[in-house]
């Protein structure tokens, strides 16, 4: 199951961090000089992550030779043993939502895991949550994303709660449809919001909590202390161009900043060395 796996390669690495690879074209000189750059940071800062997020619509922005990529970040991973949350915010009426868990969740996709839009309904989440449960993957809702403006439709009160909390509590129901102690049914909460990360880690106790914004979006690791459970797992925390545009291209650059963030969630997960 995703959940344990990121327990387990979390606990065996002593790492919280998750990579996220948004290969940029306007980065690069080529197409291949994207791609062979792409591949080499996964695999040279492997072994200080504990999954590794590519964001589809990089890939899909460069076209087939971009999902051609992508493909080939997702196999390697696989063969590095790293897993893949496959950050493609799915979401669509339940009969396409059932394409979308099929493409992304089974097959060769099989274990892996990818973030879901709650705004069509939470029955839609059904299809994905079931293709999650029936092959060993995982699926992480939108519950705060960790932009500026998420408080538009987030934070819309409806009888004392936001729109971010309703959802926090339907993925806590999901959970415990699950005998698990953590459940394959995550959440997305932004690092940018520190202050309210004590609240959503009690709204969903059997949560694993993706946590994006760290580096280029400002969220610092000494903040996220409350998102982690009592033994320090629980919780992943994701930087993109932190890490792959640590400096330029520096694959080295990329390298010390995977440690740097690394050794600083580490601390504030309580993990020390
Ligand atoms: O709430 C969210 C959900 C997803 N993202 C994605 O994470 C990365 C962040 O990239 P950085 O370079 O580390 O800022 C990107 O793919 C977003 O689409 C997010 O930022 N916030």
């Amino acid at each position: 199951m995703f959940q344990y796996r990121l327990v387990e390669r979390g606990n065996a690495l002593k790492t919280r961090l998750c990579l996220g690879l948004d290969p940029r074209l306007t980065a690069y000189d080529s197409v291949e000089a994207m791609r062979s750059h792409t591949l080499a940071v996964l695999e040279a800062v492997a072994p200080f992550i504990a999954c590794v997020k590519p964001q589809a619509a990089f890939y899909e922005a460069a076209g087939l030779p971009g999902l051609q990529l992508m493909d080939e970040v997702m196999m390697l991973a696989r063969r590095l043993d790293v897993p893949v949350l496959l950050d493609a915010k799915r979401g669509d009426i339940g009969s396409t939502a059932e394409a979308y868990a099929q493409a992304w969740l089974e097959g060769r996709h099989a274990g892996n895991a990818i973030t879901i839009n709650p705004y069509l309904g939470f029955a839609t989440l059904r299809p994905f949550v079931a293709s999650a449960r029936q092959h060993g993957g995982a699926v992480f809702v939108l519950v705060r994303t960790s932009n500026p403006d998420s408080g538009d439709l987030q934070g819309l009160m409806a009888d004392g709660r936001s729109v971010a909390e309703y959802v926090a509590r339907e993925v806590a129901r999901l959970g415990e449809e699950e005998a698990e102690a953590l459940a394959s049914v995550g959440a997305v909460v932004g690092a940018t919001h520190p202050a309210e990360l004590a609240r959503f880690r009690a709204l969903m106790p059997k949560a694993t909590l993706l946590l994006p914004g760290l580096g280029a979006q400002g969220a610092t690791a000494a903040t996220l202390a409350p998102a982690f459970l009592a033994d320090g797992t629980g919780a992943v925390v994701s930087a993109s161009r932190g890490i792959q545009y640590a400096q330029g291209c520096d694959l080295d650059a990329a390298v010390a900043a995977a440690q740097g963030f690394r050794d600083e969630l580490n601390l504030a997960a309580g993990q020390h060395g």
